[in-house]
């Protein structure tokens, strides 16, 4: 299998090299040429798999066997070896109709690690059996960047750095980023918001000398290894949800419910969904930051002020993957879809209608969840069913009872450990102890440095961390 980008002025490319690119040489996102389609026969057989053999299955699937197979259940049994439960991402039911998947139980307590824990041991395996230099460039709203630093610090012939808004991320996710002291980690806290690190660092993937000169990776979304680390637990919710309903699976459709931001984590259940596992509602829920909801009511995609909520992760205008639904809402017309990207460059909006929207309407539903909503659902939760929700999957919660029907079940996805986000849960008044983890970064020195919003202050800073690294293939 090879990998095109959406805007169709990239030569088709294997698996590692479409990684290692990150984002794509045309600006575009990376995209396998055909999506698998897997049989009911084999969702029959992938049912009884746990979580790490289900992950090699379906990244067998993509890879092209550019990694042998010992080698592959090694990376991923070093992947999950760091997740406090077995099951990896757990499903727990609170009702009838309320399943949550837990992505929480990675060692930043965030969705974020099932991909780049990954990619962390992917990236230095890539370094060593290829000998390939590895200078990591992320943006992150707080999470990604935890995660990914988790993945990569101390490994050898890999740097990273990180960008995220400075203060706007919660006092937690800065404590994990920044309190790390490995040489080979650079945090910069930049005086913006995420959209700001996320538009630094695409700008400076977009620029190719730059790019190959300091041989820069993504660990964002827009890497499509990110992308498909993640439909593993759609598979694997589905099957859970399914198996905890029993005798009444034949007569329930299984929906799942997303907080979303960058659209990466609901873009992975379209994919899950285009693969053949038969999810129904495909349901995007976000904040007050609503770009994704405005879309699907209106036709319209267009970025707008920017708002700080109880759910900063998902504090994002403009959703990085958005372009990878469009290439495939435009019948994988290259054109059309770069044609769009201009209008959206251009004017700041881009706007579908018609047939079009209907498709939208019929493929995702979404909302966006009002702040004291939020903060009223983790109250509530809290109180019926003794579940403490973070914000963000609260948000997730708000999607699902304003969308689960008759004969429907939801699986909403619980992207975070409320934790991270008790500035949140302190406005309830609600006293939440702290895993040991958490509770022990306070008294660690923070290293990190702050600089002005500013593309040629990140390029001095990247200069100055990567210089002079080398690397020999094993
Ligand atoms: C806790 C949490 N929930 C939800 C999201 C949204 O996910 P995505 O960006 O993949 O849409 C993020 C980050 O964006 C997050 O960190
Ligand atoms: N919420 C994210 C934003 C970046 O998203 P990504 O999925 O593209 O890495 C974060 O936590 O940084």
């Amino acid at each position: 299998m090879n990998y095109i980008s959406t805007r169709g002025q990239v030569e088709p490319k294997g698996f590692i090299d479409t990684v290692l690119m990150g984002l794509g040489e045309d600006g575009g996102l990376m995209v396998p040429e055909t999506i698998p389609s897997v049989s009911a026969e084999t969702l029959n057989k992938w049912k009884g798999l746990e979580f790490r053999e289900l992950f090699i299955e379906i990244f067998s699937l993509y890879a092209n066997g550019e990694i042998p197979e010992n080698d592959l259940k090694e990376l991923v049994d070093a992947s999950y070896a760091s997740f406090r439960d077995p099951e990896v991402t757990p499903v727990r039911k609170l009702n009838d109709s309320l399943y949550i998947l837990e992505l929480f139980h990675g060692p930043t307590f965030a969705f974020k690690d099932v991909a780049l824990q990954f990619m962390g041991e992917f990236y230095s395996y890539v370094s060593k059996t290829r000998g390939e230099i590895i200078h990591i460039l992320g943006a992150t709203s707080g999470d990604t960047g935890a995660a990914a630093i988790q993945g990569v610090r101390g490994k050898e012939g890999i740097k990273i750095c990180i960008l995220h808004p400075h203060e706007k991320v919660s006092k937690v996710q800065e404590l994990q980023m920044t309190t790390v002291n490995d040489k080979n980690v650079l945090n910069l806290s930049v005086k913006g918001n995420f959209d700001d690190c996320q538009r630094i660092i695409k700008e400076l993937f977009s620029d190719l000398s730059f790019k190959g000169e300091h041989h820069l990776r993504a660990i964002n979304s827009i890497n499509f290894v990110r992308i498909l680390a993640q439909t593993v637990y759609y598979f694997y919710a589905y099957f859970r949800v399914s198996d905890q309903l029993g005798s009444d699976a034949a007569s329930k459709k299984i929906n799942v419910s997303v907080p979303s931001g960058n659209f990466g984590n609901i873009f992975s259940g379209f994919l899950a969904k285009k693969m053949g596992l038969p999810i129904n509602k495909l349901i995007i829920a976000t904040n007050e930051n609503n770009i994704l909801e405005r879309f699907v009511q209106t036709g319209e995609y267009r970025p707008g002020e920017f708002r700080k909520t109880h759910s900063p992760s998902m504090d994002i205008q403009v959703a990085s993957n958005f372009e990878r639904y469009l290439y495939y809402l435009l019948d994988e017309d290259s054109a059309k879809v770069s044609d769009y990207m201009a209008q959206l460059a251009s004017e700041g909006r881009i706007f579908v209608e018609g047939e079009l929207l209907e498709r939208v309407q019929s493929e995702l539903h979404a909302l966006g969840a009002k702040n004291e909503q939020g903060l009223e659902l983790i109250r509530k939760y809290k109180s019926e069913y003794d579940y403490l929700l973070d914000p963000h999957t609260a948000c997730g919660v708000a999607a699902y009872e304003a969308f689960n029907e008759e004969g429907e079940v939801t699986a909403a996805f619980a992207t975070a450990h409320p934790a991270k986000f008790d500035e949140a849960v302190r406005l309830i008044n609600i006293v939440q102890e702290f895993p040991v983890q958490i509770a022990e970064l306070v008294a660690k020195d923070q290293f990190q440095t702050v600089i002005e919003n500013d593309k040629a202050e990140v390029t001095r800073q990247l200069e100055a961390f990567f210089a002079g690294d080398t690397v020999s293939k094993a």
